[in-house]
């Protein structure tokens, strides 16, 4: 359970989302389902209600009414009794009179059984079920008292309403009234009863459908407010650590960063338009590093001066090539010292000397392919190595050098010659073999009288 709940609570949001828009739209379909099944039964209910309740009030009113005409005819029979005793053939009217009458309340009463057997057998949802059997008895034994108090009238209208007689009469007349009266407040009693249940019914379902319906709106705002407060709390977290990120990037403190959004501000514009800056800093550091980077490789790997690339390079590139030309690729080495020119300093002065040591760089790379590579091992010796060059190649090259250096007239620049010892890989040369070659050739070539190249 508890892990289940934790499992939950570390879900992304688009789950939390709709986990709890399951929840809510689960209890909103059961009250819409509650409802509807309630709403049916109580129409059912008021249906079958106004199907018994309406016959029988009829029959309730037409009752009253006889028992109104039972009780006029009753007392115009004590009436004739007392005025006029002898007159036997106006108690006989007034007794087939009640005979009459007896016969149609016997026919109410028959219609009224009828209503309530049809109640019991077709009435299925009703609660008052017990109700209406008690009713049917009732009806049952009051249509044989009356037939019995009927009777016993009848017997006593027969003869002359003397004293014994007329106490008989007015005991069952009595008893009819009575009996007549009990009946109708049974029914009377009856529809109230009914009524109840129904209005009982309609008040128990509102107050399950007020209940769920605020069930469901608690449901609801506890979620819109877990969701809000989720929201802005993650919203917050993310903000700050955008901000945090942003200033960082861009060198301020990020304690000196307001976090709360600005008033109508929409947090996800916000945000966006943070990571943006964020985005945008932290490509121009990226750029600021890949140049640095590339300046420090620079200044790492090439002379300061002349810009050829340096002692330390050289090293790490001539171990290269030579793994290069064990595999077949040919390699030319060319070594150029200039001549004489601790003599070029001592005439002309140390910044003169840079300059030729700069402008033998220029000329060099004017004159060589992109492809070959130029070292300053120090002081004013270089190397070349060219890729894919026999020695001869390289000499051609060589040779070419040194007649520019040879040639060159330029302003503030005094003339210089270069000597050029060269040599080529050869099967399973070390770099220190390689180099001494191009080294005594270099020594040659100054031992025969500088401005020239000889070849090892
Ligand atoms: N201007 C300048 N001079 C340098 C630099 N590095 C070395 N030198 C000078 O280069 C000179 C080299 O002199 P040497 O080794 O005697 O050689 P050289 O005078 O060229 O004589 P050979 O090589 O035999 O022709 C020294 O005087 C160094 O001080 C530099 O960066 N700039």
């Amino acid at each position: 359970m508890s892990n289940s709940l934790l499992s939950w609570l570390s879900a992304s949001f688009t789950r939390k989302i709709g986990g709890l828009s399951t929840i809510l739209l689960s209890f909103i379909l059961i009250v819409i389902l509650y409802s509807v099944v309630q709403l049916n039964t109580i129409s059912r209910e008021m249906r079958e209600l106004a199907e018994i309740d309406i016959p029988l009030t009829q029959l309730a009113s037409e009752f009253e009414l006889k028992q109104l005409e039972q009780h006029i005819l009753l007392e115009r029979i004590r009436l004739a009794s007392s005025t006029t005793a002898s007159d036997s053939s106006g108690q006989k009217n007034l007794s087939l009179q009640l005979n009459e009458h007896s016969q149609l309340v016997q026919t109410l009463l028959e219609q009224a059984v009828t209503v309530a057997s049809n109640a019991l057998k077709t009435h299925e949802i009703l609660d008052g079920i017990q109700a209406h059997k008690e009713l049917l008895n009732h009806l049952e034994a009051y249509a044989r008292s009356h037939e019995i108090l009927h009777a016993r009238i009848a017997q006593t209208l027969a003869l002359p309403l003397d004293e014994q007689n007329g106490e008989e009469f007015e005991t069952a007349a009595e008893q009819m009234d009575l009996a007549t009266e009990t009946l109708l407040n049974q029914i009377e009693q009856l529809t109230e009863e009914v009524a109840d249940i129904t209005e009982g019914h309609e008040q128990r379902f509102l107050l399950v459908d007020t209940a769920l319906g605020t069930s469901a709106f608690v449901i609801g705002i506890y979620i819109t407010l877990y969701l809000i407060v989720s929201f802005r709390r993650h919203m917050g977290e993310i903000q700050r650590k955008v901000d945090r990120l942003n200033h960082s990037l861009q060198g301020s403190s990020a304690t000196e960063i307001s976090l709360e959004p600005a008033a109508g501000d929409d947090e996800l514009a916000r945000l966006a338009a943070n990571i943006d800056g964020v985005l945008d800093s932290f490509t121009s550091e990226m750029k600021n590093r890949s140049e640095v980077e590339k300046q420090l490789l620079q200044l790492a790997t090439t002379d300061k001066l002349t810009g050829a690339l340096n002692r330390h390079k050289w090293d790490e590139t001539l171990a290269q090539e030579i793994r290069l030309a064990n595999r077949g690729m040919p390699l030319s080495l060319l070594i150029l010292d200039l001549d004489n020119f601790k003599g070029i300093n001592d005439r002309w002065g140390h910044d003169v000397g840079d300059r030729v040591l700069v402008r033998t760089v220029e000329l060099i790379r004017e004159n060589v392919r992109s492809s070959d590579l130029i070292f300053r091992l120090g002081g004013e010796e270089f190397a070349l190595l060219f890729r894919n060059h026999s020695k001869q190649q390289a000499a051609v090259v060589a040779e070419e050098l040194r007649q520019i250096f040879e040639q060159l007239e330029e302003k503030n620049l005094p003339p210089f010659t270069a000597s050029f010892g060269i040599t080529q890989y050869e099967s399973g040369d070390s770099q220190e073999n390689l180099i001494k070659r191009a080294d005594d050739a270099l020594y040659q070539a100054k031992t025969n009288g500088r401005n020239r190249l000889e070849l090892g």
